[in-house]
């Protein structure tokens, strides 16, 4: 079994769990209220912002031409086709996408976007990819399994964030996997083993990312 392979088999238990929370179930019903839907789009564009600039870093790291376009490609796609997902959910909460954007992360959105900028900073390009690809991957997941369980048609309230993300035909995550099963077969145990524990511990805030929104997460001070 490849790296990359024993990564999603060994993150597929966090991957139940997320499906199953009420904030993903809810975009299935198409009955989350527009509270959750403003929290999560507020601390979202707060995240990817952070997303970008992980990815920036790792360019700034990168050897080769390919690598840069690699996360060049992904950068492009949160800049400039992404925001169709939050619209979606603005749409639906009744509120401007203008309106929600460059305020504070929450506790868990701060913890994610920490670890995140962290193994950015410090880490190397396949620690980057490590921790920044559960990002990718399991809204992929989430999205494919939304589209094949619940099929949603066009008037479904969440029909263009399920199509989003549960239709993508890029290839860019298995372009990620693929690179990172090279740079995993070129580096030591132990720096795989960094690079597992990044991947997992990002899977886990895709989860409390979910909560954060759901159960309006503030800071308690
Ligand atoms: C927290 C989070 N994870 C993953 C994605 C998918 O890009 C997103 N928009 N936000």
């Amino acid at each position: 079994m490849s790296f990359s392979e024993q990564l999603k088999q060994d993150a597929q238990e966090i991957l139940e769990v997320t499906y199953q929370h009420p904030f993903v179930q809810g975009i299935a019903r198409g009955d989350l209220c527009a509270e959750q839907l403003i929290h999560y789009v507020k601390q979202d564009h707060a995240y990817l912002n952070a997303m970008i600039q992980a990815r920036g870093m790792a360019i700034a790291k990168s050897d080769n031409r390919e690598d840069m376009e690699m996360f060049h490609k992904s950068i492009a796609y949160v800049l400039y086709d992404e925001g169709r997902a939050h619209e979606n959910l603005c749409r639906v909460a009744g509120v401007d996408y203008a309106d929600l954007q460059g305020f504070p992360l929450t506790p868990s959105a701060h913890h994610y976007v920490s670890h995140m900028l962290a193994a950015a900073a410090t880490g190397t390009v396949a620690d980057i990819i490590a921790a920044t690809l559960p990002c990718p991957w399991v809204y992929d997941e989430i999205g494919r399994r939304l589209v094949r369980e619940i099929n949603p048609d066009p008037s479904h309230p969440f029909y263009d964030w399920i199509m989003i993300y549960g239709n993508d035909t890029s290839g860019a995550i298995d372009r990620y996997f693929a690179r990172l099963d090279q740079l995993a077969a070129e580096t030591s145990e132990a720096a795989r083993e960094r690079m597992r524990d990044l991947f997992l511990t990002s899977c886990k805030m895709e989860y409390n990312f979910f909560d954060m929104a759901y159960r309006l997460e503030e800071w308690p001070v």
